[in-house]
């Protein structure tokens, strides 16, 4: 496990999250510097999984006329945007129950893609059979690893075992093709009607307040630094890398923001090492495009854009005493969560 801890904010709270369930349109920079709705028809948004995966309607909430394209994982996610077989990647990156997704986050630092928006679903988990089969005739349970983790009790309740597959969406349909009596799937329940499943149990997940953040994944502007309109409250996300003594280092990025009165809404310490695993690889987006390999990292995000001369002082600072600083997006912060129905 990853040592990790979170710390909302340092000064102002953020605005209470909203559910809201009706679609709403923002503004973003598209890769051309240009200013898009996120309404923008013909937008291709890749994500992993079938049609109906989570992932999915997180896309399509954030861009309610764009086409999406189902991809077998998230890494082939991000290289359709890198081969311009998609404009956007969609990638989950953190929910209430698990915290970061750390897999997927490797995912981001590895590629040259920004982050060009944000946002957060209730995500509700449906139990999901085969027309007519009992919830004494199921022998396991089969989806996303996410959704497994996150529906631990009631799969204890029920006494199987989870078994991952690549999406919950998926999970539904090799459930349908394959005509297996015996299992069940953890999906949504918008899943269940387009592959016609019955749902023997709503709302499995360990607690009611699951929300899961996605990042949307664009090729990086040429000068890297998206215009985003006066009204909009921007945020930027930036990993930190350093060679050790996470303590001190920690505390002089709080410093660095604080003293400035720029607000952190995550801030995240990744310390493989300790738990025996290989390093964190980052791409070195500005320097010859090599893959860097660090044993500690930091991911915050915080409220600002980089083209204030504030937050520039202050990610200056950060960068003098690490070893490495890469800005990873700036973008809209969205601050709403949106239901799932
Ligand atoms: O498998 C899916 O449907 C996905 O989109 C990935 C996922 C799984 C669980 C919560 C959020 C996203």
């Amino acid at each position: 496990m990853a040592s990790s801890f979170k710390l909302p904010n340092i000064s102002t709270p953020l605005p209470i999250p909203t559910r809201k369930s009706r679609l709403s349109v923002a503004v973003v920079a598209s890769s051309n510097g240009s200013l898009k709705h996120h309404g923008t028809p013909g937008l291709r948004i890749a994500f992993q999984g079938s049609t109906g995966a989570y992932s999915e309607f997180a896309a399509k909430t954030a861009c309610p006329d764009c086409t999406t394209v189902p991809c077998r994982s998230f890494a082939d996610a991000i290289t359709s945007v890198e081969r311009d077989r998609a404009d956007r990647a969609i990638l989950p990156v953190e929910s209430t129950l698990e915290g970061t997704t750390l897999r997927n986050y490797d995912l981001l630092l590895q590629h040259d893609l920004s982050i060009g928006q944000e946002i957060s679903l209730f995500v509700h988990y449906c139990l999901l059979a085969m027309p007519g089969v009992r919830e004494a005739e199921l022998r396991r349970v089969i989806s996303h690893p996410m959704a497994l983790a996150h529906c631990g009790r009631a799969l204890s309740r029920l006494g199987l075992h989870g078994e991952p597959v690549e999406d919950t969406a998926g999970a539904v349909e090799m459930l349908r093709s394959g005509r297996m009596l015996d299992t069940a799937a953890i999906a949504s329940p918008r899943a269940a009607s387009i592959y016609g499943l019955d749902v023997l149990a709503h709302g499995i997940q360990d607690e009611n307040w699951n929300v899961t953040r996605f990042l949307i994944l664009s090729k990086p502007q040429p000068h890297r630094t998206p215009v985003l309109p006066k009204s909009v409250n921007a945020k930027t996300s930036i990993v930190v890398a350093h060679r050790g003594g996470s303590m001190v280092v920690l505390l002089k990025v709080l410093s660095a923001f604080s003293s400035r009165s720029i607000n952190l809404t995550k801030l995240e310490v990744n310390n493989p090492s300790l738990d025996g695993k290989g390093p964190v690889m980052i791409l070195d987006v500005r320097g010859r495009g090599t893959l860097r390999s660090f044993p500690h990292v930091l991911y915050v995000d915080f409220l600002g854009t980089v083209a204030d001369p504030n937050v520039k002082d202050a990610v200056d600072e950060i960068s003098a005493f690490s070893e490495f600083v890469r800005i990873l997006g700036c973008y809209a912060a969205d601050p709403n969560v949106y239901d799932l129905h």
